[in-house]
């Protein structure tokens, strides 16, 4: 799939900017605080309408203003499709795609896939299982958009199950509670079933490719394992057993859970469990050693998407090229090579190979603005390189 155009009106510190991406390959320079990664966020948000920076569309729109655009077209095997997303200060999204509003907005998703990779990934190994669990849900938001809706389901009921918990925290615990209880732990069980079952999948698929990566980049000195390790016993992914453990769990801690006035058992709770050479990845090796399990797990999200999707997302480097050794650099620029287009932002142009240099387009980003000319400095050669 390849994004011919996006274009940002009043989204972070954008005003109003058109963006023409002429070449699998753009490299958006400039200093700090200019606009980059917000660039990279608008896109993210196009393929999984979420933002790993935040969880409030108020960030996303610029100050002072009350709803920021993000549109773009993009070109795919089965044809162009247009999409069209409306934020809001306060109040609910709009998503439209080809010209037509949607309800769902679950439908609005699949269209642009994109695998992103900043510094803030390195927290995927040394973390807390959060950041690990959105990964994961964003991942598989991609694969199969209705997991969004299934995600917001389980937490929902999540919410009004902890909000019961809440207002009967200092209660007896009688039967009457008991039973209304009961009814939350059924629709909960039931819902992070879902959820359980696919992120189990999820992982199962992705294991074995980041495997694969991880050993050719270390050598085959080390070996990746990835488990899914979610609160209650897996049971060979059996939906009725893995709702059956659910509920026992959760009628077990119920005294806790009510004492606390918050669900603990569930979904929500769920560790990923990353280790090299069988020990958790948080505590081997050298901040190198973990950068290359996050460039593993990014090339096998790459790699998955392509095959569930059948043609290759889009690859969006946050300022990492610069953090990882040449090697790294190599082994990540020769997967990329022009078959996965590429957004990059970098604070100077330096960490560049002269062919990677040479084969991109370079726009430059100054205080929310985007031009394909740097200040005082002569054109850049642009023309002819990727015309469809
Ligand atoms: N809602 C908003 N309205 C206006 N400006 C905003 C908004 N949100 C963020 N900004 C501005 O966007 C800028 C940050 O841009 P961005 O995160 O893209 O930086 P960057 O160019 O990627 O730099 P770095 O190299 O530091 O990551 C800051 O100047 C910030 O004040």
């Amino acid at each position: 799939m390849y994004l011919k155009t996006l274009h940002l009106r009043h989204f972070r510190n954008y005003q109003e900017q058109q963006v023409e991406f002429t070449a699998p390959k753009t490299i958006l320079v400039g200093n700090n605080a200019q606009g980059k990664s917000n660039l990279l966020e608008a896109v993210e948000l196009l393929a999984t309408l979420r933002s790993h920076r935040t969880f409030r569309d108020r960030d996303l729109v610029q100050e002072a203003e009350e709803l920021a655009q993000i549109s773009a077209s993009l070109k795919r095997e089965t044809g162009i499709s247009t999409l069209n997303l409306i934020l809001r200060r306060n109040g609910r999204r709009t998503v439209n795609l080809n010209g037509e509003n949607l309800r769902r907005q679950m439908d609005f998703l699949g269209v642009l896939n994109a695998v992103q990779f900043s510094s803030l990934d390195l927290d995927l190994v040394r973390g807390g299982p959060e950041g690990r669990r959105h990964w994961l849900d964003t991942l598989l938001i991609q694969l199969e958009p209705i997991y969004a809706h299934i995600l917001q389901q389980y937490h929902q009921i999540l919410r009004q199950r902890n909000a019961f918990l809440k207002r009967n925290a200092e209660k007896l615990y009688t039967t009457s509670l008991q039973s209304e209880l009961a009814i939350w732990d059924v629709q909960l069980a039931t819902a992070g079933t879902r959820v359980i079952r696919r992120r189990e999948r999820a992982i199962q698929r992705l294991a074995p490719i980041a495997k694969k990566w991880h050993a050719s980049i270390s050598g085959s000195k080390e070996i990746l394992q990835i488990k899914y390790s979610p609160n209650v016993p897996l049971e060979q992914n059996h939906s009725e057993k893995v709702q059956q453990a659910l509920l026992e769990k959760l009628q077990q801690r119920t005294i806790a859970e009510l004492h606390q006035g918050t669900t603990l058992v569930g979904p929500h709770r769920d560790e990923i469990e990353l280790t090299i050479n069988q020990t958790p990845a948080r505590q081997y090796g050298s901040q190198g050693q973990q950068r290359t399990l996050v460039l593993a797990l990014k090339l096998a999200e790459l790699q998955l998407i392509e095959e569930v999707v059948g043609e290759p997302p889009l690859l969006l480097l946050d300022d990492v090229l610069a953090e990882l050794d040449p090697s790294r650099q190599n082994q990540l620029l020769d997967t990329i090579q022009d078959r996965f287009q590429t957004i990059i932002t970098t604070t100077h142009l330096g960490a560049f190979d002269s062919q990677w240099l040479n084969s991109s387009q370079i726009l430059y980003v100054k205080s929310g603005k985007i031009s394909i000319e740097k200040v005082g400095v002569g054109r850049q050669k642009l023309e002819g390189i990727f015309q469809e």
